[in-house]
């Protein structure tokens, strides 16, 4: 097993605010030192070393308590907190203001190629103001539900929040979901109406809508382009009047959060750290609450927005720390630092993670087991959302079965384990965390416990031996234009949904509240409310509990043989759809080869659907007519490299991508 599985040790944290959200659930973890490639060349940091004030702007006891102020941007996904970011780092001089700032905290690959924030990041940001010198510590969210937990875990280290909206898009539903946790982690929230530059944009009906959904009064926001630059100067004047410096005491013993941290091949951890207590210095020795290990900090900065040394950081503010942890079980997120001969008690951390989705993950060549076991701890050092378990299957060998918040979650690990570590991996179809009562004396003794948790289909006890199977549920929020709501109320009742409440956000827009087995909305419940409302309603959930449900094992054969990456558990009612829906479109995705193929659903020795992909031969060498034997070989190279990708099903070669296509359908019937 490998040591990273369920590692939330940490306790319940005290200001968890909605504990029943899923995001919140979460310890995620910190970044690996290759996502710290060069840093955009806009960023200041030669002028910031080389100034004449360098050493007075890193000495960080000229920043009293009074004067700093610790705040995360949230808002749902692309209403500008990244850009609000880019505007306030070049309004306090942190970056040059070039055209070419654009959301420069986002820095990892995946993040600028799908132009999301999926990791959240800290800035520290001098500011001067009516004569004083403050520190305000910037923490960029991201804004999908899929990594909600990274805004959770990062309000832990603020004392307020800037609550960005879009003016034309008005309140989505991850507004209203982390205003929540804003609003129960007791942070000060400053209303940002952003985009009104835009030719639709109509800041007072937002402003109504925050004002009803809120409560919070419309004089209270604050209306900017982010883009342009307008009224920006506002935001850092009430940073200042509206967020309360953090209540610390810088006397009391050192007592550190760990909430977030990276892992640099050369100095080890770089835990990111916020000071509830004390002070901490170079040379400190300190101990780590989890592991009760000693280690020597080695070096104390803040990020400004890369890292800066300096020579202490004081309590209520939020930097970096790098102790010579070495390894990736000493770095813990929500993990409590102190000086050695100065124990206190610890924060009270984060929650651990509580995957809403699992799938298996193996090597497409077993000799690379070893590399991608390295790949996926580091990986899961950077976000530790991700549960990991091993796992091993008859066809694909040894691999993993990792947990995922979420679909999107999955594929951004998944495009990082290639595009960071270079790693090859067959993922297979992503299940819900079902449960089953069981009945079975003979089973109830080998799981050693009656209620058995299933994140493996492959594992889905029969019908014969249980009581009764479960399956997770959410609370759904939509926000819809009122013209799409009859629409969206289909979906939802093909979903399964039970409706909960609705309610007029204004007076054409409607937010619908509905009860959701997980497994309906996991794939592409997304992709249809979208399509449905022309793009314009939002979804967002949170954890529910569970509810009994009639489940069976399906699985897809191709010539008689499983498809283990395809092995699924369904609903009784909805197995007839989704089988025929995925045998077409194997059909569809399966490259015709040169004997036919019959493609089957079934339930135990039941077919439920066939389809059949007819003989083919791929001649490559087709057009070479006469004797180029260079070319012909050429040509047969890439056939034989091309074959790589493939997976081999009994005799039937399938390309690796053939079945996240088919998955993609797996629920939309
Ligand atoms: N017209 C206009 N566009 C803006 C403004 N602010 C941001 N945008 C654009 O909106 C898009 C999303 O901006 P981001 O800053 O990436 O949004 P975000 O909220 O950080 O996105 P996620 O991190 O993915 O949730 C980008 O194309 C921006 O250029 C604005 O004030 N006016």
């Amino acid at each position: 097993m490998l040591t990273f599985v369920g590692r939330g040790w940490g306790c319940a944290r005290a200001l968890a605010p909605r504990a029943t959200r899923t995001s919140l659930l979460v310890v995620p973890g910190p970044r690996p030192a290759l996502t710290f490639g060069a840093a955009p060349e806009s960023w200041a940091t030669d002028r910031l070393y080389s100034s004449a004030d360098l050493k007075e702007k890193l000495d960080m006891s000229r920043f009293p308590v009074e004067n700093i102020r610790n705040f995360s941007i949230i808002a749902h996904v692309d209403h500008g907190k990244s850009t609000l970011a880019d505007r306030l780092l070049e309004l306090t001089g942190t970056i040059d203001k070039t055209k070419n700032n654009k959301q420069v905290l986002d820095k990892l690959q995946v993040e600028r190629e799908r132009g999301i924030t999926v990791k959240a990041q800290t800035a520290s940001l001098f500011h001067d103001c009516e004569g004083k010198q403050y520190l305000l510590n910037l923490i960029d969210t991201p804004g999908h539900v899929d990594f909600s937990y990274e805004v959770s875990r990062s309000l832990s280290a603020c004392q307020g929040v800037l609550l960005v909206v879009d003016a034309n898009e008005g309140i989505q539903a991850q507004t209203v979901a982390n205003f929540f946790l804003a609003f129960e982690a007791q942070l000060s929230v400053i209303p940002v109406i952003n985009k009104i530059d835009l030719k639709n944009a109509d800041p007072e009906r937002v402003e109504n809508q925050i004002e009803k959904v809120f409560d919070i009064p419309s004089d209270e926001c604050i209306k900017i382009s982010a883009k342009l630059g307008t009224n920006v100067e506002s935001v850092l004047q009430a940073i200042i009047e509206r967020i309360p410096p953090p209540k610390v005491d810088r006397k009391n013993p050192l007592r550190a959060l760990v909430f977030d941290s990276t892992f640099d091949h050369y100095r080890g951890v770089v835990a990111n750290v916020a000071l509830f207590d004390g002070v901490v210095s170079k040379g400190d020795k300190i101990v780590s609450a989890h592991t009760q290990k000693v280690y020597e900090v080695n070096e104390v900065g803040v990020l400004n927005p890369n890292e800066q040394p300096t020579h202490k950081l004081y309590a209520g503010q939020v930097g970096y720390l790098i102790a010579g942890m070495k390894d990736v079980t000493e770095a813990q997120i929500g993990d409590t630092l102190h000086l050695r001969k100065q124990p206190v008690e610890p924060l009270p951390g984060f929650k651990s993670a509580k995957p809403m989705v699992f799938a298996g993950i193996y090597p497409v060549d077993q000799s690379e087991y070893n590399n991608l076991k390295s790949a996926i701890e580091k990986l899961t050092l950077n976000d530790s959302s991700v549960t990991v378990h091993r796992d091993s299957s008859l066809a694909l060998g040894a691999g993993w079965r990792l947990g995922f918040l979420g679909l999107l979650h999955m594929e951004v690990f998944n495009q990082r384990l290639e595009q960071e570590y270079n790693a090859s991996v067959i993922l297979t179809t992503p299940t819900v965390p079902y449960k089953a009562v069981l009945s079975s004396s003979k089973l109830i003794k080998e799981y050693r416990e009656k209620e058995i948790t299933i994140i493996n289909p492959a594992q889905f006890p029969d019908k014969s031996k249980v009581t009764e199977y479960l399956e997770p549920v959410v609370l759904g929020t939509i926000i819809t234009p009122d013209e799409y709501t009859g629409k969206i109320m289909m979906l939802c009742q093909a979903r399964r949904a039970v409706q909960k409440n609705m309610m007029f956000i204004d007076q054409n827009r409607v937010m619908l509240k509905y009860l959701f087995p997980l497994n309906e909305i996991v794939v592409d419940f997304y992709d249809s409310l979208k399509s449905l409302s022309s793009g314009y309603a939002s979804f967002d959930y949170e954890d529910a509990g569970y509810q009994t449900a009639e489940l069976v094992k399906m699985d897809i054969l191709l010539n008689g043989n499983i498809v283990e990456e395809l092995v699924t558990v369904v609903h009784k009612d909805k197995a007839h759809s989704i089988g025929k829906a995925m045998c077409e479109r194997l059909k569809d995705c399966l490259p015709r080869q040169l004997f036919e193929i019959a493609i089957q659903a079934s339930i135990g020795s039941k077919i439920i659907a066939r389809e059949t992909v007819k003989a083919y031969r791929k001649n490559v060498l087709a057009k070479c007519y006469g004797g180029d034997i260079t070319r012909k070989m050429k040509l047969l190279k890439r056939q034989a490299e091309g074959k790589k990708k493939l997976r081999k099903i009994g005799n039937i070669e399938v390309p690796k991508d053939t079945f996240i296509k088919v998955l993609k359908t797996q629920s939309s019937k």
